[in-house]
């Protein structure tokens, strides 16, 4: 078998929606929607190996921590896993007062008194109901036609508001779904859902939920909000109705679809954490609130240690996120390439400067720090990378800001080190290049030992002091018109090394007692090379002494 030529032949495409007055398109989405998860229901089935009440309770907890108000918690008639963990929520007293949990069950009547017996004692709870109603379904799966596939729904309906009034201490909530809504017949899924109502009677103050499943995602994301804007506009009794949104990513716009159909009129999105699910997964609930985040919305739901959040995940579904995944992957904030990383490195610098908390960055959409994560990764090198990557690391790292024309000088040896080791360079690696370059903490040819300056009567400065010349200390001494021409006339008189100093600059490095800076100096030598020094010490005229040695251990 191999990939068609004529794939027309096999595939048929999407017949569009039929709503020339849409008003999706120019809507925006200005609040948090009621979320559902179903991590432990639509997640747990596609596990390879679902969840037991050990991984589930955790998920639960989990759930709760990040503020999820509804939660799908199993499938109860599914076996006796679910249906245990279910009713030990209810008897353990679990379920916090500001949370309702939610059950599935197929139309059949036995699976439906089983799902109600699970939730005995519960003080409020959702049942869901599903069925079928596309045409694929209706004919090789049920073998019925339309009236027929209506009917289960009705019969389910009436099964449900029969064991609602047998366990009359609960309040119960209906939720019913059109399941293949998306490839469905919209005048069809209204006519069924209006049916459903007709049983169970909603009520402004009780509405009934209508789930619109994208079951398989098997259209462009546009498609999929019409068909909710245009459900919106059928089904009777609009206010005793809440819109749920559920979507799959077959074809890998899940997500999408979910935000278009809450622009559609979507009240409720049901999704997994990190989008987990059937085949390629349901709408990623943490996504979607993040999106909603970098767009000024609250999406009323906590992920400010995403991180933790994401290793419980990975623990109870025994499956990896991806470290490409938005807002979670390990590589999410990284760049490695330069002109990203030139970018970020300028933005924190501009959001430093400014004095307000606006959000401008380039490259990244959030503020990592908003979720848990540090800027330490936000910038990592390789070959890809420029100036921006190792200045940032050097600063992160070793608090050292180099002047800009020091960057492009440092730059060719971490290129050539990237180059020649093929792989990330990492912070000890840089640093370690750093030192060598500008021979910092290795055997030096000049090295200070102890210096005294002084001013003379006419101004100029006297650097007096002990140098050791590979090893051997010498006390030498020279005059300028400041530290740093005193250190270089001292260097040409006493040791033949001609520098002329083009440039200065110096900065703290840490904040408090033990603060540190940090001098860099470019010269140019007797041959008309550029060389450069940095000198680090406690006090910062030493620093500049420092750097003039550097520079000179760099002629010598
Ligand atoms: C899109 C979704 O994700 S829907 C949720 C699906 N989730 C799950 O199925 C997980 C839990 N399910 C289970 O553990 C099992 O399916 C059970 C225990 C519920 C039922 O198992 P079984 O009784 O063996 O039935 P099975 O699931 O194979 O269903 C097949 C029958 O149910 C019918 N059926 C399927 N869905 C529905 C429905 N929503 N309402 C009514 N009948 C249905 C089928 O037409 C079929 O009928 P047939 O035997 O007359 O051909
Ligand atoms: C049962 C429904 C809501 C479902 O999971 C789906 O259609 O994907």
């Amino acid at each position: 078998m191999s990939m068609l030529k004529t794939p027309g032949d096999k595939y048929r495409p999407f017949p569009p929606i039929n709503l020339p007055d849409r008003q999706w398109p120019s809507r925006a989405i200005t609040q948090a929607p009621r979320w559902l998860s179903t991590d432990l229901r639509d997640g747990n089935q596609a596990l390879i190996d679902p969840m037991g009440a050990e991984k589930k309770s955790r998920f639960f907890d989990l759930l709760l921590k990040v503020g999820v108000k509804e939660i799908e918690v199993g499938f109860p008639a599914s076996g006796a896993t679910d249906f245990d963990f279910i009713s030990g929520l209810v008897k353990d007293g679990r379920i916090p007062d500001d949370v309702i949990v939610q059950v599935l069950t197929q139309s059949r009547r036995d699976l439906i008194e089983t799902s109600f017996a699970s939730l005995e004692g519960a003080h409020s709870a959702i049942v869901h109901l599903y069925n079928a109603v596309s045409p694929v379904w209706r004919k090789v799966v049920f073998g019925m036609d339309k009236d027929q596939i209506k009917a289960i729904a009705i019969e389910g309906a009436k099964v449900l508001r029969d064991q609602a009034a047998k366990y009359h201490g609960t309040d119960w909530r209906f939720e019913y779904s059109p399941e293949t809504f998306s490839t469905a017949e919209v005048e069809y899924s209204v006519e069924v859902c209006a049916a459903v109502m007709d049983v169970l009677q909603p009520t402004p103050d009780k509405p009934i939920i209508f789930n619109l499943p994208a079951t398989v995602e098997c259209a462009t994301p546009n498609i999929y909000a019409d068909q909710v804007e245009l459900f919106g506009r059928m089904i009777p009794n609009r206010d005793s109705v809440v819109i749920s949104l559920h979507t799959h990513n077959d074809r890998g716009t899940g997500i999408a679809a979910c935000e278009l159909g809450l622009m559609a009129g979507g009240d409720r999105v049901e999704g997994c954490l990190f989008g987990n699910g059937e085949r390629t997964g349901n709408c990623d609930l943490v996504t979607v609130a993040l999106n909603m985040y970098t767009q000024g919305v609250d999406p009323e739901l906590d992920f400010s240690d995403i991180d933790a959040i994401a290793k419980t995940v990975e623990y109870c579904n025994q499956l990896p996120i991806h470290p490409r995944h938005p807002y979670v992957g390990e590589l999410v904030y990284t760049s490695f390439s330069g002109s990203h990383q030139d970018a970020i490195k300028k933005g924190f610098a501009a959001m430093e400067a400014k004095n307000d908390p606006v959000w401008e960055m380039p490259y990244l959409p959030i503020d990592p720090a908003d979720l848990g994560r540090s800027y330490e990764a936000v910038i990592r090198v390789n070959s890809q990378s420029g100036k921006g990557g190792f200045a940032w690391v050097l600063e992160q790292d070793q608090g050292l800001k180099l002047p800009k024309k020091m960057q492009a000088h440092f730059s060719t040896q971490v290129q050539a080190l990237a180059d020649e080791l093929g792989r990330e360079l990492f912070a000890e690696d840089i640093w370690a290049v750093f030192q060598r370059t500008y021979k910092l903490n290795t055997p030096q040819h000049f090295q200070l030992i102890d210096y005294e300056e002084s001013k003379a009567p006419d101004g100029t400065r006297l650097f007096a002091g002990k140098i050791a010349l590979d090893g051997k200390e010498q006390s030498v001494s020279g005059r300028g018109n400041g530290l740093i021409s005193s250190v270089v006339g001292t260097l040409r008189d006493a040791f033949g090394v001609v520098l002329e100093v083009k440039d200065y600059s110096e900065h703290a490095m840490t904040a408090g007692s033990d603060a540190r800076a940090a001098a860099y100096v470019e010269c140019v030598g007797a041959d008309g090379k550029t060389i450069w020094g940095v000198g680090i010490d406690e006090d910062v005229a030493t620093a500049s002494v420092r750097a003039v040695l550097s520079a000179a251990n760099g002629v010598a």
